[in-house]
């Protein structure tokens, strides 16, 4: 089972691709939402040419077909993504898969995909975007990790480099974020500090 690295941060374009791949990361998260088709490729094409470029891995949310096409490294699929999503074409391909999960029902789900990672969420209050479940907590997180073994876990939702260890301690192997990136004031700074506190980890 491949490791993931410990610091997982998720943009919305190329452009915070380009931005964020030189600084010493190397697994991120492309997650674009109501864009055309057409728009969303040429994104992930471009933000693919970077990573190759600086040896970082990229995750494409939800578009698994452009994600095929494009020859990404990973696709994330929430448990809404996953009907229409072809999990064969993808294995065949060799992709790697992360699952989103919020409640038991939904891992069993994830677990019975054999994906490569689950994510867990939303850890803290996210105001990324509207959720209906009520914040999981640092026990779920080791909950979740008893469940899935050695199958790397992702803690994902009102995450900062302030309470990332508490993540990590409670069983995270890897931890999402969004705002505490795109959000801040000096975004190559924050980075630069998630990297120290991440890089011994992987
Ligand atoms: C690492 C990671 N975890 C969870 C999600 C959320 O996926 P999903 O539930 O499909 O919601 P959207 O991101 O598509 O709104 C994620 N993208 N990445
Ligand atoms: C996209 C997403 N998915 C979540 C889940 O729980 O599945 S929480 C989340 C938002 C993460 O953004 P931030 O780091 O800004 O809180
Ligand atoms: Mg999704």
């Amino acid at each position: 089972m491949n490791a993931l690295p410990a610091f997982y941060p998720i943009v919305d374009s190329a452009d915070w691709v380009g931005r964020l791949a030189p600084l010493g990361i190397r697994l991120l998260q492309l997650r674009i939402k109501e864009r055309p088709p057409a728009q969303v490729r040429r994104e992930v094409r471009a933000a693919l040419a970077v990573c190759r470029a600086r040896q970082v891995q990229l995750v494409v949310n939800d578009h698994w077909q452009i994600a095929l096409d494009e020859g990404a490294d990973f696709i994330h699929l929430g448990q809404q993504d996953l009907p229409d999503a072809d999990l064969k074409a993808i294995r065949a391909r060799g992709v790697r898969l992360g699952i989103s999960t919020h409640d038991h029902a939904e891992l069993d789900h994830a677990l019975a995909c054999d994906p490569d990672y689950v994510a867990l969420g939303p850890i803290y209050p996210t105001t990324l975007k509207a959720m209906p479940w009520a914040p999981q907590g640092l026990p779920r997180i080791a909950e979740w990790k008893r469940r899935v073994g050695r199958l790397p876990l992702v803690a994902i939702g009102g995450i900062t480099l302030e309470c990332a260890a508490g993540c990590f301690d409670a069983g995270a192997d890897s931890v999402a974020v969004v705002s505490d990136v795109t959000r801040h004031p000096e975004p190559a700074i924050r980075v630069a500090d998630w990297v120290a506190l991440t890089g011994a980890r992987g």
